[in-house]
């Protein structure tokens, strides 16, 4: 039985793993938080890979804060590049297949065309870069890995865009969101059954895949579907700025195109306005 180790489970991301996780009664899941497992303490994660003989492992830790990572480089770089490395040397040693999820945010966003997983990486900011390297030293020191790049996860979990604007139409505050920025939403639900599916159907295709739901639109188009789709739009304030004040810099245009995901590991490419509408159906825990 393939035994699959989860961490970071505490995230949104490794709850929705939990969530899919029903779905595959076949697979065995072990789900460390980061109180059960600190990535950057090499020596546990040695120890506990030594002791378990897991088949895979999925990488859901991450320091994920754009803004903060800003002036907390060092942090962010900590966990997204060097604990990732150690993580990839020991997943090598033991033969434990890496799944691995990293992010738009590592290019540039000066395209005009959805980007293809060969394409240039140039990241514009702190938490960018730091994922980038962590990518890098997966492909140095581990033989079998997917690492899957996605963009703007949100769920019925966590700390997401699609909760931010929410509790702030409930507190009836005004909203102003940015057109300056062009992605694809993604639900992390949809991305957990993905990551699922690639270790239940064997896959040894292993390398670089983008996956996220299919379309494109701005966070002020993200913003006004939520509203639309639970009947806030009317009742709340909400306006398009072209100037909203960040410390960290944004993609333009990060839209990735799941063509090789598709082909290779047959993934399901669900539209971002579906997919919000089965989030919003669900109850958050
Ligand atoms: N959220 C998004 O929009 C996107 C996310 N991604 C990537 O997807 C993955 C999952 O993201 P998501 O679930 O949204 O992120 P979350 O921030 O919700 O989850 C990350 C989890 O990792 C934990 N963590 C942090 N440091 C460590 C550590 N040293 N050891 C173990 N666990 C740790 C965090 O704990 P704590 O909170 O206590 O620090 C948190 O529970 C990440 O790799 C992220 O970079 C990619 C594109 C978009
Ligand atoms: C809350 C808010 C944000 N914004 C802007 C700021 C920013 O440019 C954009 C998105 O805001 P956030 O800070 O919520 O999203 P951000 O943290 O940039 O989200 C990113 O997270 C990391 C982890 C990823 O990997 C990316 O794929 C992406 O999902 O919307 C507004 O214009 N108005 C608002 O009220």
């Amino acid at each position: 039985m393939k035994k699959i180790v989860v961490t970071g489970a505490n995230g949104q991301l490794g709850k929705c793993i939990r969530d899919a996780a029903a779905d595959f009664p076949d697979l065995e899941f072990v789900f460390l938080s980061k109180n059960e497992l600190d990535i950057e303490n090499a020596d546990s994660v040695s120890e506990f890979f030594r002791k378990n003989n897991f088949s895979h492992c999925i990488n859901t830790a991450a320091y994920t804060n754009v803004e903060q990572a800003e002036s907390d480089a060092k942090k962010a770089l900590a966990i997204n590049a060097e604990a990732v490395k150690n993580l990839a040397s020991i997943c090598n040693e033991y033969n434990t297949v890496l799944l691995h999820v990293s992010t738009d945010y590592v290019f540039d966003g000066k395209s005009k065309t959805p980007y293809v997983e060969t394409d240039i990486t140039n990241p514009i900011n702190v938490y960018g870069a730091s994922k980038l390297k962590g990518e890098k030293y997966i492909q140095e020191l581990c033989e079998s890995f997917f690492i899957l790049r996605t963009s703007w996860l949100y769920s019925q979990y966590g700390h997401n865009f699609l909760k931010t604007i929410l509790k702030n139409a409930e507190a009836a505050k005004p909203l102003t969101i940015t057109t300056e920025q062009t992605g694809t939403p993604t639900n992390a639900n949809d991305l957990a059954e993905a990551l699922l599916q690639i270790i239940a159907q064997d896959s040894t295709e292993y390398g670089v895949y983008h996956y996220s739901n299919s379309g494109e639109t701005t966070w002020f188009g993200f913003a006004e579907a939520i509203l639309l789709h639970t009947g806030k739009l009317k009742d709340t304030n909400l306006a398009k700025t072209n100037q909203y004040r960040t410390f960290a810099a944004r993609p333009e245009y990060s839209v990735l195109d799941n063509t090789k995901a598709q082909n290779k590991l047959k993934l399901k490419y669900i539209d971002w306005r579906e997919s919000l509408q089965s989030v919003l159906q669900k109850d958050s825990h």
